[in-house]
Order: structure tokens, then C-alpha cells, then sequence
């Protein structure tokens, strides 16, 4: 496929099945929910945040030159913040304290279902095992996720009255890091997928990627929507 064929292919596979089409994120987005809904979804939405940094560091520590580790050190910076500022997983738990959650609880992973370990672990291990190429073109979910951010932060801003633009202070700064970070990794993939087999292996990579963020709203969808079947030990709405 020529370089921008390629990319309409890679676009055509957030159009049938980013988590932007997920029910459980139309309910989120729509004010269909209750406080103890929206605080699982931050529960276990955590544990993804707080393992991008890891599974960016693991990649970080396999790419071959300067400018590219330069540029995945950023990612690094942006969630685990650089000392001054607050990175996105301290802010991710601003917004669970802002749900009312406590923050211990929720930083030792408890209540997790296992559902989300085992989504959030497969991407961390997809990125660790595969190419550099397959595990760059996984993170290209973010071309699509500043759709569902604004969607999102409206929606929740407009829905329910116990969040602000304090508690969901998570997402404005990911308004202008995933263009960056996507202008970045969609230029690589499309330089370096240059065999018809490459770009099989980065459209497989999104679909992959795309199918554990779907997996991680089903999860919350069975336990805590319906038919609320909570597994043993998972978060249970006070
Ligand atoms: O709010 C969302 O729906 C959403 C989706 C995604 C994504 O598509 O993977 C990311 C984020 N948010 C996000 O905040 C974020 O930091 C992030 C990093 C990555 C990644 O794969 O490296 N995806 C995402």
C-alpha cells in the first residue's frame, strides 16, 4: 500500500472499533450512570495510567538511537511528570480522590477486576515482546483519542454534578500531548512499515490494541452495569 493508503487503513480501524462505539462509554459520556459506576470506571482505568509509563519505559530501553529515545522520554515525562509538575498518573488519582475514592486503596490495585489486569498486562507485554515497529504502532489508539476526550469532558461536565473541571483536570493536557505524540508514531510507522507483511504487522498492532481497551469496558460493563456480576474481590460500590 502506498504510505497514505496505509494510513486510511489504519484510520479505518478506529472508525469499527475504538472504545469511542463501547456502550459502557455512551452510558459514561451521556450521565447514565451513578457515582459508584463512574468511581469504578476510575478504579480500574488506574491501572492503566499508572502502566503506560512501564510499558514506555520498556520500549524506551530498546529504541536504537538519541532522537528517538529523546522523543519516547517525553511520553515518560508526561506521565510520571518531571518533578515540578504533576505527571498524568498523579493527576489520574486527583480525579479518583475527586470521586471520593481513597487513594491508598486505589494505588494498591485491590479492587481491580481481573478483567483490567489482564487487558492492561497484555498490552505491557505486547509492547515488550514484539517489534519496535508493532509496539510504536500500538500507541496509535491516541489518533483517536482526542474525539472521545472532548466528547467526554462535555459530557461529564454537562451530566453529573459531582465532577468539575478540577477533578477531570486529567485530560486537558492530552488534548495537545497525543497530537504530538501521534504526529510522532504515525510518521514512523509510515516510513518504516515498507513491506506489504510490516503493515499487515501495524494494522494487526491497533487492532490488538483497540480489542484491549474494548475488553477493559466489557469488564466494567458486566460487573458493575449489567447483569452486575462483581468477581470475588473487585471494587464493590459502598
Ligand atoms: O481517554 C481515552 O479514551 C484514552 C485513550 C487512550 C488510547 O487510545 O490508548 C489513551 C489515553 N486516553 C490516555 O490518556 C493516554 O495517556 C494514553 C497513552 C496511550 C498509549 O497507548 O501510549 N494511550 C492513551
Amino acid at each position: 500500500m502506498a504510505p497514505d493508503a496505509f494510513e486510511a487503513a489504519l484510520r479505518a480501524i478506529g472508525d469499527e472499533r475504538y472504545h469511542i462505539h463501547h456502550p459502557f462509554h455512551h452510558l459514561l459520556h451521556d450521565g447514565k450512570l451513578c457515582k459508584a459506576q463512574v468511581q469504578a470506571w476510575a478504579l480500574n482505568r488506574y491501572y492503566y495510567q499508572a502502566s503506560i509509563p512501564a510499558k514506555d519505559a520498556s520500549l524506551l530501553a530498546r529504541l536504537p538511537t538519541t532522537d528517538l529515545r529523546r522523543e519516547w522520554r517525553r511520553r515518560l515525562e508526561d506521565h510520571d511528570g518531571d518533578g515540578s509538575a504533576p505527571g498524568g498518573v498523579e493527576r489520574w488519582l486527583a480525579l479518583t480522590d475527586g470521586l471520593g475514592l481513597d487513594r491508598d486503596y486505589v494505588v494498591s490495585l485491590r479492587g481491580l477486576l481481573p478483567g483490567t489486569r489482564f487487558a492492561v498486562d497484555a498490552y505491557v507485554r505486547f509492547v515488550r515482546e514484539r517489534s519496535v515497529l508493532e509496539a510504536i504502532a500500538s500507541s496509535l489508539t491516541e489518533m483517536f483519542s482526542t474525539n472521545i476526550i472532548r466528547l467526554r469532558v462535555a459530557g461529564m461536565l454537562q451530566n453529573y454534578d459531582f465532577v468539575s473541571e478540577a477533578t477531570l483536570a486529567y485530560f486537558k493536557p492530552r488534548l495537545t500531548q497525543a497530537p504530538q505524540d501521534v504526529a510522532f508514531a504515525l510518521d514512523y510507522v509510515k516510513r518504516h512499515a515498507d513491506t506489504a507483511e510490516k503493515q499487515e504487522a501495524c494494522l494487526d498492532a491497533l487492532r490488538f490494541k483497540c480489542d484491549l481497551l474494548w475488553a477493559q469496558l466489557d469488564a466494567l460493563h458486566l460487573a458493575y452495569v449489567e447483569p452486575g456480576l462483581i468477581p470475588p474481590g473487585a471494587f464493590v460500590p459502598a
